[in-house]
């Protein structure tokens, strides 16, 4: 076992007062760190990309479970932080400096297969969100993501239609994956504590659904939700042949966007694409 100090010892020693530019709310609690790198599963020997380490709360419970961590991030105060703990698990930990909206990630894990962990702040962590899901490719190279978002943000992405949460987050993260809450974190879990509560979700890659383009469905969900309170015939009227699919899947266009199921809007994507 590695002769660590707790992570409140390393950020007093480095001076790493939280940034509240950078959004930073730092984990300290250990337990609660190994029971975060523990839900994708055993991690012996897998390759993972950490976003955003700050001290090292999460990587140091990362590398105690025997990952292969990839670290990015963009403070440079917290880089010798992060040297001491790629020291103490000699050939697990590489360190990137700069920023994860910026860099291809694929590239950065050398082609090979890698698990998503990250406790990031909101913005950045919704807008990489978005990016892991989209795009053509899939399966994609990640085999799972286990995202920190603030508590109503993981509420949109695991809701069902018919709920105020519902909207393109939901549709972007279960029309060919599977989302799930995983667990739910107080507030004063963090150093200092944000306003809001937090939560984690889980998202594994399913079987893409047939005959689907990504991009359909994604200007679908873009049209509809752009302007949820409208009806369907209102809201997709940008996009061509969206009317004609409705119709000929027998969805009634007076519905809203917050009442089609995920099953709903592939279908739709699927015959808009049949259409073309
Ligand atoms: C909420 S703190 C979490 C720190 C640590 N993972 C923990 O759980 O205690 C978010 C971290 O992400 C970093 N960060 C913010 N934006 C980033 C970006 N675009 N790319 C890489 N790191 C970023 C911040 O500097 C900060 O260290």
């Amino acid at each position: 076992m590695d002769d660590l100090p707790p992570i409140r010892e390393t950020i007093a020693r480095h001076g790493l007062s939280a940034s509240k530019a950078l959004g930073q709310n730092f984990l300290l609690d250990e337990q609660l760190l190994n029971r975060i790198a523990a839900l994708p599963g055993d991690l012996a020997g897998a390759n993972v990309l950490e976003v955003g380490p700050g001290p090292g709360g999460l990587t140091r419970a990362l590398l105690r479970a025997g990952a292969k961590v990839t670290a990015i991030e963009m403070d440079a105060r917290c880089l010798p932080a992060l040297e001491e703990l790629s020291e103490a698990f000699p050939g697990q930990l590489t360190v990137i400096h700069g920023d994860a909206m910026k860099l291809d990630h694929g590239a950065i894990m050398g082609g090979a297969p890698f698990h998503v962990l990250s406790n990031l702040p909101y913005n950045v962590g919704t807008a990489l969100f978005v990016k892991w899901l989209s795009g053509e490719n899939w399966p994609p190279q990640w085999l799972s993501l286990t995202l920190m978002f603030q508590r109503e943000v993981a509420e949109r992405i695991v809701s069902k239609e018919n709920t105020s949460a519902y909207g393109r987050l939901a549709v972007l993260a279960q029309w060919r994956s599977s989302a799930k809450l995983a667990m739910k974190v107080h507030r004063s879990a963090f150093t200092p504590p944000p306003k809001v509560m937090s939560a984690i979700v889980h998202v594994t890659p399913a079987d893409a659904p047939e005959g689907v383009p990504a991009r359909t469905l994604e200007r679908l969900t873009e049209a509809a939700f752009g302007q949820r309170r409208k009806m369907l015939r209102q809201s997709l009227k940008g996009v061509p042949g969206a009317c004609e699919a409705l119709s000929s899947l027998g969805i009634d266009e007076t519905r809203r966007a917050e009442t089609l199921s995920v099953a709903e809007f592939v279908a739709l994507a699927r015959t808009l694409n049949t259409l073309r």
